[in-house]
């Protein structure tokens, strides 16, 4: 910095030239700057930058797996190699599915008039448990033992009958009555098995695509707590910013529901607030009739799956500061793993945000 300073102290004023373009010139400069200027202008009408955020779970990266599905031809046969191998491991991982069919067993074990006979009776008590005889023994008996015991009269009615018992992954009643072909060593995962594979997201992710003219860009983050943190990072171009909520979580303890939507408690986050996408309606809709949403919630008198989904949706609203209260968040219950409804909610919330892009520059 100082040796620049005592150079240009050295420079005699008189020596130097400033060359002045001519007035040809000069416009032929501001023509091409005011060009690209539009040209920019242009392209950011026609840019939609979306940050997902959102807890744990909530279903984030399912929505950019049907983005994959919807423009981007799917998944690769690497891609598929890549989810075969989490797909073997969201069903051993952790003994994920043991412990599954722990809880199923220790619940029949409460209702013995469910178990009808000697053999159920045996496999229920082993089941019921602790997992380490199932540690002892090699993959091959694990696979039979498992199916062996998904296939009982009493599981199966027992996992119809509470399609979404709270303990229970959300995508175990997905997995369970397709534990046979999941489990063949040279199973080949369908686009439907991907989409509930259950992989927390543990760094940024962003996918780039074409969506008729326009030029998408979507960012997903993890919402584990320590990955909050990072989503300070990835604000920067961004022209909506969509939270994603587990209405299926309601049935959690309450301290849970509130961890769903704390992230937006913080006002910087519900400021630049744009979409709110309800995920799991389908999971919601179904525990609704075992467990009732008054149960959980105080002040609720709805009847119905629709009340339901209202009063969660103003739940979630309710954390809006006064501030921002004159400030329109677009509400939309999805179910993330159905690709129509994804692509229905999509197409929603482009239109939006290429309106604003249009009202933004002047053009509308
Ligand atoms: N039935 C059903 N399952 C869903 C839905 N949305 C997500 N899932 C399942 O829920 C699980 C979690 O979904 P992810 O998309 O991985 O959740 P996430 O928000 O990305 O979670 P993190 O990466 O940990 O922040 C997966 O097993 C999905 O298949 C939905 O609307 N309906
Ligand atoms: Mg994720």
């Amino acid at each position: 910095m100082k040796a620049g300073y005592q150079e240009l102290k050295s420079i005699d004023p008189e020596e130097v030239t400033i060359t002045v373009p001519n007035i040809v010139t000069q416009f032929a400069i501001s023509t091409r700057i005011d060009r690209s200027l539009q040209k920019e202008k242009a392209e950011n009408i026609n840019r939609v930058n979306i940050l997902l955020l959102g807890g744990a779970d909530a279903g984030k990266s399912t929505i950019v797996k049907q983005m994959r599905i919807l423009h981007m031809n799917g998944f690769s046969d690497y891609d598929m190699r890549h989810f075969h191998k989490y797909l073997r491991r969201n069903i051993f991982q952790a003994n994920l599915t043991f412990q599954i069919f722990h809880e199923v067993a220790l619940t029949l074990q409460e209702n013995p008039s469910e178990v009808h006979s000697e053999s159920e009776e045996t496999l229920v008590s082993r089941f019921a448990e602790n997992n380490k005889w199932f540690l002892e023994i090699g993959e091959s008996q694990e696979v039979e033992y498992l199916l062996d015991f998904e296939k009982l009269k009493c599981v199966q009615s027992y996992l119809e009958y509470f399609p979404n018992y709270s303990s229970l992954p959300d995508n175990a009643q997905y997995y369970i009555p397709k534990l046979s072909s999941l489990l063949s060593p040279d199973y080949v995962p369908t686009a439907e098995d991907i989409l509930h594979l259950r992989v927390p997201t543990t760094a940024v992710h962003e996918i780039n695509f074409f969506f008729g003219p326009t030029k998408i860009r979507v960012v997903d983050v993890g919402g584990q707590r320590t990955y909050r943190k990072k989503w300070i990072h990835c604000f920067e171009g961004v022209s909506a910013v969509m939270f994603v909520a587990s209405m299926a979580a309601y049935d959690q303890a309450l301290e849970k529901v509130d961890a769903l939507i704390k992230p937006v408690m913080h006002a910087e986050i519900f400021q630049i607030l744009h979409d709110a996408a309800h995920a799991k309606k389908d999971i919601f809709s179904k525990k609704l009739p075992s467990h009732p949403l008054d149960k959980y919630f105080n002040g609720y008198y709805g009847k119905n799956a629709d009340d339901a989904s209202e009063f969660l949706k103003d739940y979630f609203l309710k954390r809006k500061s006064s501030r921002d209260k004159d400030r329109t968040i677009y509400s939309h219950y999805t179910c993330a793993t159905n690709t129509k409804n994804v692509e229905f909610v999509f197409k929603a919330v482009c239109d939006i945000i290429l309106k604003k892009n249009l009202a933004i520059s002047g053009i509308s």
